[in-house]
């Protein structure tokens, strides 16, 4: 299977069952993070845009303070496929690092 084909429910759920905070939103999946302050948050966005950049892979990103929401889909599959599973994982790995 490609990294960009759509997933099954069971294989998204699946998926999230291994990503805790992570959750399910319509055709896409959603986190929210609470950083230490906004210089934090936005050291956890510029990691994520940098992962992102190298997959490829790009989330939606809201920035309210130090709280940010990434909602993560394949614009081009029409929902999500294991590409944002993969995201999902390095953006928890950005958030961890910085917090
Ligand atoms: C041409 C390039 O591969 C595409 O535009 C990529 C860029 N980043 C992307 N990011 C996301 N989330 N979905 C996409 O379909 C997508 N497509």
């Amino acid at each position: 299977m490609s990294s960009s084909t759509l997933l099954t429910e069971d294989e998204i759920t699946a998926g999230l069952a291994k990503l805790p905070g992570w959750r399910r939103q319509g055709e896409a999946i959603t986190r929210t993070v609470e950083a230490a302050d906004f210089p934090a948050a936005i050291r956890v966005v510029v990691a994520v845009a940098e992962a992102a950049e190298a997959m490829n892979h790009h989330p939606d990103i809201d920035i309210r303070w130090r709280t940010l929401t990434f909602v993560l889909a394949t614009h081009s599959a029409g929902g999500v496929t294991d590409l944002d599973l993969q995201l999902a994982a390095r953006i928890d790995q950005a958030f961890n690092q910085q917090s």
